[in-house]
């Protein structure tokens, strides 16, 4: 009989013993914590647990629900035991600017290293090391490197186009063609030719135009809420076997050959660069083992012979190198998807487009960067689908430095998280009257007022971590979207798509969660 007591009683032990420290947990996370003025719902003050929630089991809407909660609570809310997030967009440039003492949050970054295991330009939290991460390949993201490859920008652009002609003008029964894949694969296309010269032609990869490997993404991303509630699903998450991973997330196994496709690039450039081998095109690889000498200046740790001092391992160079890659598609495609589905919806816009670009380029051959940009119909349509459609629209956690920072007459102390989101500044109502309204109209007027909204327009981040690929994603949504208007004017969304299905998601990476239910966006000719 004993044996059967006692083990109860020791449960009841046990039991009472973690009811008392969860009790007394949330009552010191609630009441005697150094944020305990900071108003937010009670839960959130003493757990991660709706994080979680809103990101796991809802599938990434925090970014949906926290505007709810500062509607309730103001501008300055408590969103987990150490984050405040803020919602007053005159605080983003004290966090985001160039020279931010706001280092990024451990909690937050750190563990998106999960899968690779090795911090990135993205991850690093050291101001001294970013820096010099990110000297390495400034050079190789500026506007004239860019500018240097825009024919092979025009060429898949131009690609894209012919696979719609082929696809939606020799076929007599019309069928939607799936634009929501094909402006990932330029995506995908233009940043592995741009950083590895060794492009993936997924627009060659017809019909699914290499979808599997957004999808991989995808999954990864999947991971990071776990991680970053629970870090303990990290190691567990490394423990598991190759095809235990591959049970788990079928589209892994494909993104573990793209990671291998990444590793064999390293190796290549690493054994041209030892025999001397002057490569046709730098490509990010060579910048990131032997960046070039007039990416930095004196004190930035360059030995006599012009080399840095601190030379990266084949892994940092490879987790990085992938970071690029995942970095430039989802964002990129994402935001083009956008760009083109509301310009098909919205026949004025297409009208004004078309006539514009046709009437500045009577051939579409003569299109140019430099010229496109002067467009102001075009110009506004891309302003705006950054605007709805950020790549990275939700939290970027940053630590309050030395001394602590003041928001909306709010004090947080040192080392509390503050994070603040791309979608709460596009979403503000003042700045953007009519938040949710896709209007082109917004950047196009009177230059100051253009130039005061333009502050509010964070897609990119601002400062020394906003976007480095900046440069890259302006030149494919200006090549790619003036090209399609340039040509067809006859398109049209397919029939049982509409706006609900363009629902916006974050999981760190923005997405449209109707993808995952086979609504996804495709075009059509117009009949
Ligand atoms: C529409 C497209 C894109 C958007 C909206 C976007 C947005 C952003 C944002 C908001 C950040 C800052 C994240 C943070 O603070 O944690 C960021 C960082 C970054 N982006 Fe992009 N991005 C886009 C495309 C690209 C492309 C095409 C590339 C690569 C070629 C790229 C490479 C990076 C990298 C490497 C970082 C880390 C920079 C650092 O910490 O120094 N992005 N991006």
């Amino acid at each position: 009989m004993a044996f059967i007591i006692l083990p109860t009683l020791w449960t009841l032990y046990l039991v009472a013993l973690f009811i008392l420290y969860a009790g007394y947990s949330a009552i010191s996370q609630r009441y005697f914590h150094p944020l305990s003025k900071v108003p937010g719902p009670f839960l959130w003050s003493i757990s991660n647990l709706p994080i979680w929630y809103h990101q796991v089991v809802r599938g990434g809407r925090l970014l949906q629900h926290l505007p709810e909660l500062h509607e309730k609570y103001g501008p300055v809310l408590r969103i987990s035991p150490t984050e405040v997030h803020i919602s007053d967009p005159s605080n983003y440039d004290k966090i985001y600017n160039v020279g931010t003492r706001f280092i990024k949050d451990s909690d937050f970054y750190t563990r998106m290293e999960g899968p690779v295991a090795t911090p990135i330009l993205l991850t690093i939290l050291s101001l001294d090391e970013h820096r010099f991460r990110r000297k390495m390949i400034t050079p190789f993201f500026s506007r004239q490197s860019v500018l240097d490859v825009e024919d092979m920008v025009w060429a898949k652009a131009n690609k894209l186009c012919d696979i719609i002609a082929s696809k939606l003008y020799t076929n007599p029964t019309n069928i939607p063609f799936p634009a929501h894949k094909a402006v990932r694969a330029v995506a995908v296309d233009v940043i592995t030719e741009y950083a590895y010269a060794r492009c993936w032609n997924f627009l060659d990869h017809d019909p699914d135009y290499g979808d599997w490997y957004p999808e991989a993404i995808h999954s990864v991303q999947t991971l990071f809420p776990w991680f970053q509630a629970f870090p303990w699903t990290i190691p567990l998450f490394r423990a598991i076997p190759y095809w235990g991973k591959v049970a788990i997330f079928p589209a892994y196994k494909r993104w573990d050959v793209s990671l291998k496709a990444v590793q064999v690039a390293v190796r290549e450039v690493r054994r041209e660069l030892a025999n001397r081998i002057k490569p046709p095109r730098r490509t990010i690889i060579h910048e990131l083992i032997e960046p070039l000498a007039s990416a930095f200046s004196e004190g930035d740790g360059l030995r006599d012979d012009g080399k840095t001092k601190k030379q990266l391992t084949d892994q940092d160079v490879f987790a990085d190198a992938v970071n690029t890659n995942g970095a430039g598609t989802e964002t990129t495609g994402a935001t083009e998807e956008r760009a083109l589905f509301e310009v098909l919806w919205n026949p004025v816009v297409y009208r004004a487009v078309t006539k514009e670009v046709r009437e500045a380029f009577r051939d579409a051959g003569d299109m140019r960067l430099v010229e496109l940009e002067k467009l102001p119909w075009l110009t506004g349509i891309i302003k705006e689908a950054l605007r709805l459609n950020p790549g990275v629209p939700g939290r970027l956690p940053r630590v309050v430095p030395p001394g602590g920072a003041t928001f909306n007459g709010v004090y947080l102390p040192p080392g509390t998280t503050v994070s603040m989101s791309a979608w709460d500044m596009h979403h503000d109502p003042i700045t953007f009257p009519n938040p949710t309204v896709f209007d082109p109209t917004r950047w196009i007027g009177p230059e100051d007022e253009v130039r005061a909204r333009e502050r509010y327009l964070v897609a990119f981040s601002r400062g020394s971590r906003g976007c480095v690929g900046q440069n890259l994603v302006m030149c494919e949504l200006y090549c790619s979207l003036a090209a399609i208007f340039h040509r067809f004017d006859d398109l049209a969304v397919a029939p049982g798509f509409g706006p609900e299905d363009m629902e916006m998601t974050e999981l760190v990476l923005g997405y449209h969660p109707r993808d995952n239910g086979g609504r996804r966006f495709r075009i059509v000719r117009k009949t």
